[in-house]
């Protein structure tokens, strides 16, 4: 076992800290917002064109400035994202000391997080990662699976999640739940539109596999 936990986390209203402001620290926040972040701060002299750009529009608080040990107070991630991994080392201290999650974005990655490779399809979330053996591999499979997986999928989980909250609701017993939303899962992804009103679904699903 190498360590490493896969989890999702919820970051809306979660302070986000990044320091350094360059190709890799511009990539880490487009992946943040993204997420849904809204809380996403830069501490970097200098920022790139992209970045400054989130900033004027509002996405993002930019500190204008080098890093200072404060930064690391109270963030819930801190991104050590400079191109000085001496620098990066501290940065990355000073978070676990304050109880931050950190990631090292320069090969420190024996403790703290990782970023996967992600394909986002509305509510379906695959993350990749090769725990840092090749972030191109992760990278590559990444591309394999958005060919795989389509934007239709993000339709379709849209569907399954209110079916599910309509069978949660309507169909009491344990059994026939875990048959018709396992049945459902199959049937995915739904290309045709038409009529996928929970109520006609189910009725669907148990002419076709009638349940005892
Ligand atoms: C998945 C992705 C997510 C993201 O960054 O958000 C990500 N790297 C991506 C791409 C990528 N990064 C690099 C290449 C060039 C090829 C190569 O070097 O292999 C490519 C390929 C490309 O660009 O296509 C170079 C690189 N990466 C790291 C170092 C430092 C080191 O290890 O020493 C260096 C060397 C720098 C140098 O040479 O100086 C470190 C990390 N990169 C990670 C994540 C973590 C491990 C994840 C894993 O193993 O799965 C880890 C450990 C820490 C972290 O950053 O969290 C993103 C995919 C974006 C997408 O989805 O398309
Ligand atoms: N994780 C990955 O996927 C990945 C990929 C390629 C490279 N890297 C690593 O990431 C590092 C950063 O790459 P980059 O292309 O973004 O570099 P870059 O040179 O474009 O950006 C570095 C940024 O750090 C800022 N900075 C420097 N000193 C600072 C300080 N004291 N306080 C605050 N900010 C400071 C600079 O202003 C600049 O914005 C590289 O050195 C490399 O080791 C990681």
């Amino acid at each position: 076992m190498n360590g490493y936990y896969p989890v999702m986390l919820q970051l809306r209203g979660e302070r986000c800290v990044i320091i350094g402001g360059g190709r890799i620290a511009e990539r880490k926040a487009i992946g943040l917002m993204e997420a849904g972040a809204d809380t996403v701060i830069l501490v970097s002299p200098r920022i790139t064109a992209r970045l400054q750009e989130l900033v004027a529009c509002g996405s993002l608080q930019w500190n204008c400035r080098t890093y200072e040990p404060e930064d690391a107070t109270d963030a819930r991630l801190l991104f050590a994202a400079t191109d000085d991994s001496g620098l990066n080392r501290r940065i990355a201290d000073d978070g676990r000391r304050a109880g931050a999650l950190v990631n090292t974005v320069d090969g420190d990655a024996g403790r703290g997080f990782l970023n996967p490779s992600v394909v986002r399809r509305g509510d379906l979330l695959i993350a990749v990662s090769a725990t840092g053996a090749s972030p191109a591999l992760s990278a590559r499979i990444k591309r394999e699976l958005e060919r795989q997986y389509g934007e239709e999928y993000g339709y379709s989980v849209e569907q399954l999640r209110r079916l599910r909250d309509y069978v949660k609701a309507d169909v009491s017993e344990p059994g026939e739940r875990e048959t018709l939303l396992r049945l459902a899962a199959e049937e995915v992804p739904i290309r045709d539109h038409a009529d996928m009103e929970p109520k006609a679904w189910v009725e669907r699903l148990r002419a076709k596999r009638p349940l005892d």
